[in-house]
């Protein structure tokens, strides 16, 4: 069990490349929703952020948006603003094939002076939406979002972040329409 740090799932999108809502689509028997939350199972405490009453999951509470239809940037906010823990683990609805694993490589790359953790794509690079936050981000976060930021990769300066080499590339495999998921079935 990780009892230092919160899981977080941000599933406030429109799914408006996917035509329809992807956090229901099934990969492999299970939905979306549920591969990315299995993933995420031994967290001490389990949050899903999305609008009232549109999803339900065993074991994860419900949370609304702080700034609905504001994107992921703003759904970290609200993990930050209803984390209990100092850690917060954060992943949108579409990374179906993160792993347990994969989480507890960044809950042990966390050092004393990162705000936060993030797994580095060998091509692609830092990977801000299945990464560990730290609840100090939160002050700057607001005053970024109020000046009207919504990049994701914005939340944590770099100095501060850890970066982690080496996980499995398909860890980071991101389902934005169907033929992303079609390429997974086949
Ligand atoms: N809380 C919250 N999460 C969001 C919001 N917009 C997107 N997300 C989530 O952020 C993650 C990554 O976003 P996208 O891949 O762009 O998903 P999306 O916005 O539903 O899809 P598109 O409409 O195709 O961009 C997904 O888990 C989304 O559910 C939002 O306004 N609020
Ligand atoms: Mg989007």
């Amino acid at each position: 069990m990780w009892t230092d740090v919160t899981a977080f799932i941000t599933a406030g999108g429109q799914s408006r490349r996917f035509g329809a809502d992807k956090a229901w689509a099934v990969l492999a028997g299970s939905t979306l929703l549920e591969r990315v939350a299995g993933s995420l199972s031994r967290a001490g405490r389990r949050v899903l952020i999305a609008p009232p009453g549109k999803y339900s999951l065993p074991g994860w509470e419900a949370v609304a948006d702080g700034r609905p239809g504001e994107g992921p940037l703003a759904g970290l906010e609200t993990a930050l603003k209803h984390a209990e823990t100092e850690w917060v683990a954060f992943a949108g609805v579409d990374l179906p094939l993160l792993t347990p694993a994969y989480w507890e490589t960044l809950l042990q790359a966390r050092t004393p002076d990162s705000q936060s953790v993030q797994a580095v794509h060998p091509a692609r690079g830092p990977q801000p939406l299945a990464a560990l936050y730290h609840v100090s981000l939160l002050p700057d976060l607001t005053r970024m979002l109020d000046a009207g930021e919504r990049r994701l990769r914005q939340a944590a300066p770099p100095r501060r972040t850890a970066l982690v080499s080496g996980l499995p590339e398909r860890s980071f495999v991101n389902v934005n329409t169907p033929d992303d998921l079609n390429s997974l079935q086949s």
